[in-house]
């Protein structure tokens, strides 16, 4: 297992420490840190802080803030970026921007797991200009394209 410097900010994450639920978790969940319960009206995007900061340091890794599927599915509650992307030198505090994407209100209490984190191998690439690529089986088709006679 590979670590990573966190810092954490609010002192109720000392013993909530973001942990892998089962030796084969992805994700790592991300709490609310908020001081009350918040309602967030359907079609409302907040931007909720997590109580950490992470530094991956390695341009080799990154993480990402993925919406949990209990949440989404159930509650609507997903991500108003969709995906948050936390570049390898970030150092700020991870924050969750959450959209309420159903159509009623939900009410988010301090400390609830909101979204999970996972940390993802990335690999960084330069360009080289051409006029032609070489072949390739499929090359320019996309959007349906395979499949069709
Ligand atoms: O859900 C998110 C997404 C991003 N970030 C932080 C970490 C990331 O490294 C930084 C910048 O994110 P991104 O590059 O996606 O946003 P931007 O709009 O391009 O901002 P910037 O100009 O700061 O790069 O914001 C979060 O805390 N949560
Ligand atoms: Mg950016």
């Amino acid at each position: 297992m590979k670590n990573i410097d966190v810092k954490i900010l609010d002192p109720r994450m000392k013993d909530q420490m973001p942990a892998y639920a089962t030796p084969g978790s992805a994700g790592l969940d991300l709490r609310a840190c908020i001081d009350a319960p918040m309602v967030i009206e359907a079609g409302q995007t907040v931007l909720i802080p997590t109580g950490l900061a992470i530094h991956v340091a390695d341009p080799g890794y990154a993480a990402m803030i993925l919406p949990r599927s209990g949440m989404g599915h159930k509650n609507g509650i997903v991500l108003g970026n969709l995906v948050g992307l936390i570049d390898s030198d970030y150092q700020g505090q991870l924050m969750i921007s959450t959209w309420n994407r159903g159509h009623s209100a939900f009410t988010l209490n301090p400390m609830e797991r909101l979204a999970q984190l996972i940390i993802v191998p990335v690999v960084q690439v330069g360009f080289n200009v051409v006029e032609e690529f070489g072949d390739s089986e499929r090359g320019e088709g996309g959007f349906g394209s395979t499949g069709k006679h």
